[in-house]
């Protein structure tokens, strides 16, 4: 059977230079280049009744002539087989770049978190340890602790977020206690401690003040790192804290803890479901005090690049050792923005918005799970994460063996 196959418009034969110009043909190119009729000549002759005669047995019409084509140039040759595509390929996807976000909450059970099938918030105690056994077996030995405050232990300042007894100390201490060289990473913000929902001190007048919030960051991660924080990871935006935290720790005898910064954290709305599974989602207005119904004014706005790598040389000069982007594949052009301007390690957030689209998809049948997780998580790597936070993570580990 014929294929359908239309022949290109006529184009200039040529090679691409380096800045994508097209040179002028070599003579020696001409007779090669597949769309010129004379190939056609060294055909055999069509007889008026066999239009459709092919010029040789088994080659479709259509195929360019002369064929085999001569070309300079077959980049199919190195994809023939898997072994081959295995030895050649550019980047790889190992447990060892994964970081497993956790949730934790002051019970026993794990609950489910409804719009993130298959997450959920671990009981602290048991539910937590056997996550991350579970974690460890499968070669991913880097976490991050999310703890779900009780309602009634929120305050306009936070101050539960520098609890020595706090739910995050306490994860984290039985944590180092049973898995001493596990990492254990920690997110340093306000927003699920403070009843607004913010990251910030929220003055009446709905400002989000930076100054007197970075104070309290700086109580938060001195407190992590007392109750063993390998890494803590601040997520909340404001201005120096990258430089004050590190000072603060320094101060406080804990040279040897790391800092990763969210330094290019997106106004995202893709965080909906990590709101859901903390209840920190912004607060509604209350009688005069005024509270901002976004994270605007201190996260950045999704039509941003140049400004990513403000942040980024900002918080490298601060002392930052890990830089992050948030949320991670909608802004893969920043992870390679920071990838190329700085010689950090460089972390993206899978984030919670995104785990659940491709959980929905999967569900429904719509999409392969296992095929597009792992070539997400792979595209993270080719635009240069060292490290991917993900909620797949025990899972995509596991697919990864
Ligand atoms: N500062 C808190 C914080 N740390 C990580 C996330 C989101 C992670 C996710 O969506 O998976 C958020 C939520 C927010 O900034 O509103
Ligand atoms: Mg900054």
């Amino acid at each position: 059977m014929a294929l359908p196959i239309q022949h290109a418009p006529a184009r200039v034969c040529g090679t691409a230079t380096r800045d994508g110009a097209l040179a002028p043909p070599r003579p020696a190119q001409r007779a090669r280049c597949p769309t010129r009729v004379t190939a056609v000549a060294d055909a055999p002759a069509r007889s008026a009744s066999q239009p459709s005669a092919r010029p040789k047995p088994g080659v479709p019409d259509g195929t360019p002539m002369p064929y085999p084509m001569e070309l300079p140039s077959r980049p199919r040759r190195n994809r023939r087989s898997q072994t081959f595509r295995d030895a050649i390929r550019e980047v790889n996807l190992s447990p060892a770049n994964i970081i497993l976000p956790l949730f934790v909450h002051d019970g026993e059970d794990d609950l489910p978190i409804p719009s993130m099938p298959g997450a959920f918030r671990h009981g602290w105690k048991t539910g937590l340890l056997a996550k991350v056994r579970e974690a460890r077996s499968v070669g991913v030995n880097q976490v991050v602790i999310f703890p779900k405050t009780p309602e009634s232990l929120k305050t306009s300042t936070g101050e539960e977020a520098f609890n020595p007894n706090g739910l995050a100390q306490r994860s984290i201490s039985l944590l180092k206690d049973n898995f001493p060289d596990l990492e254990v990473y920690t997110d340093v913000a306000l927003d699920p401690y403070n009843c607004d929902g913010h990251d910030g001190i929220v003055r009446d007048d709905g400002v989000i003040l930076n100054d007197e919030t970075v104070e309290y960051l700086c109580r938060q991660a001195v407190s992590q790192a007392e109750a063993g924080a390998d890494v803590v990871s601040p997520s909340d935006m404001m201005d120096g804290r990258i430089g004050a935290i590190r000072t603060a720790l320094d101060e406080s005898g804990f040279t040897h803890v790391s800092i990763m910064s969210y330094c290019a954290k997106y106004a995202s709305a893709f965080y909906g479901p990590f709101r859901d599974a903390l209840a920190s989602a912004p607060a509604a207005g209350k009688k005069n005090r005024i509270i901002p119904p976004n994270k605007k004014t201190y996260q950045m706005d999704a039509g941003n690049y140049r400004e990513a790598l403000r942040e980024a040389v900002a918080d490298e000069d601060e002392g930052a050792d890990i830089l992050l982007v948030k949320p991670g594949l909608p802004y893969l052009d920043v992870v390679r923005a920071l990838r190329d301007a700085s010689t950090l390690p460089i972390a993206a957030y899978h984030v919670s918005g995104e785990y659940a689209m491709l959980k929905a998809a999967a569900e429904k049948g719509w999409l392969d799970e296992r095929e597009s997780v792992l070539e997400t998580l792979l595209c993270f790597r080719r635009a240069g994460a060292d490290l991917i936070l993900t909620y797949y993570g025990v899972e995509a580990a596991q697919w990864m063996e």
